[in-house]
């Protein structure tokens, strides 16, 4: 239970960050999808621990290795699983907290929940599990690519620091160049600086991270229950530090007259179309053709390395602090976990939608 997402391109994944290791088993993924290795590859590095002087210093290289589904490079309809090992484990550094709880960490409630707990790294409540999804979410890349969906992620805010840009003003190419994986470079070395001062002050800052996707098809998404924004909502508030989502308008839109949010209909050929887009590419829970767009927010990592009041198990109060390596700042990395939560939302609808039509 609460090991797996999704509808008819499912996923479930297993393993803890200090084990010996994680991975994925996807079902549903249709036969036939050339699975480029390399790219599966390239999501993971960009999203593994290490990578930069503003992420974690934990050194996992994140290989991944397909142990079956796959065959001559393409799908064969039957379950892909993929491991990835760990190999930089430094337990250690969780001993002297082994029975004390990190303030806003899992500790707490995941103790009272199941009663037992691999408290090294955090073990299945650490984001390490999310490098399963990331390798998920890029066969579900594939999938799309292939009908043409683009999905781009990118940071829009780290603590204070803003970019203030619409989407469309932005150049999604710069986002891989530098290492805070916000497409304006003085915005992103701002946000670089600010957030190796609050790493060198031993603390921890939230961000932002904004999605975008194009291209996709007309009618994903229920009328009830399965809005397309309900399981974009769920698929990004199950990252581990998320604390909001809005799409479209989001929040904004509360100050806006009907007559100024309402996006006015024209015709583009053949083809529907709004003037405006305050309804994120959906309306009714289903998608109308126009680009998605939403934005998640996340909470500054909770292990930091300065004294906190806090409890242990038995219930006396203690002093906290984080020792070895955490992430100042998760955004940078959150980057590519956004993107692959919205591959496997919307690869998902787009199969569920071929089962409710006769000509799809
Ligand atoms: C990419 C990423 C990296 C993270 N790195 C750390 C970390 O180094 N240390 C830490 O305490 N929390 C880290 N977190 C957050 C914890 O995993 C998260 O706070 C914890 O699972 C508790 O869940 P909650 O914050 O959603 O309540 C990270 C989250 C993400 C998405
Ligand atoms: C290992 C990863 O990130 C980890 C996420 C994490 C947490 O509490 O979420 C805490 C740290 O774990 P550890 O102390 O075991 O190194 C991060 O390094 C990863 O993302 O692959």
């Amino acid at each position: 239970m609460g090991n797996s997402f999704g509808k008819v391109f499912k996923i479930s994944t297993f393993g803890e960050s200090h084990g010996k290791g994680l991975g994925v088993i996807i079902d549903g993924c249709p036969a036939g999808l050339p699975i480029d290795e390399a790219f599966i590859r390239q999501e993971l590095q960009r999203r593994k621990p290490g990578q930069s002087k503003i992420t974690t210093q934990r050194k996992e290289e994140d290989e991944c290795q397909i142990l079956s589904g796959v065959f001559e490079g393409k799908s064969t309809g039957t379950p892909i699983a993929i491991v990835i090992m760990n190999t930089d484990q430094k337990s250690k550094d969780y001993s002297h907290i082994a029975d004390k709880y990190r303030p806003s960490h899992a500790d707490y409630t995941y103790q009272e929940k199941f009663g037992v707990r691999d408290y090294r790294g955090g073990g299945r409540s650490s984001a390490r599990e999310t490098a399963a999804r990331v390798a998920a979410g890029a066969v579900a890349k594939l999938f799309l690519k292939h009908i043409g969906v683009e999905i781009n992620a990118y940071v829009s805010q780290a603590g204070h620091i803003k970019l203030d840009k619409p989407y469309q003003e932005l150049d999604f190419a710069e986002i891989e160049k530098n290492i805070v994986r916000c497409p304006d470079p003085e915005v992103a070395q701002d946000m670089i600086d600010y957030i190796d001062e609050i790493r060198k002050n031993r603390d921890t800052v939230g961000g932002v991270v904004s999605c975008v996707a194009k291209n996709v098809p007309v009618g994903l998404g229920e009328p009830v229950f399965d809005r397309l924004h309900a399981d974009l909502g769920k698929s990004m508030l199950s990252i581990n530090a998320v604390k909001g989502f809005e799409y479209g308008s989001g929040f904004e839109g509360v100050t806006m007259l009907g007559s100024e949010h309402n996006d006015a209909f024209y015709m583009d050929g053949d083809t529907v179309r709004t003037k405006t887009n305050h309804s994120g590419g959906i309306q009714g829970g289903i998608s109308n053709g126009e680009d998605i767009y939403f934005r998640v927010a996340f909470k500054p990592v909770a292990t930091i390395m300065k004294d906190q009041d806090s409890v242990n198990q038995a219930g006396d109060q203690v002093t906290v602090s984080g020792k070895g390596r955490h992430d100042p700042c998760v955004v940078p990395r959150a980057v590519p976990i956004v993107e692959a939560m919205a591959a496997l939302v919307l690869a998902d609808f787009v199969l569920l939608k071929r089962l409710n039509k006769l000509d799809v």
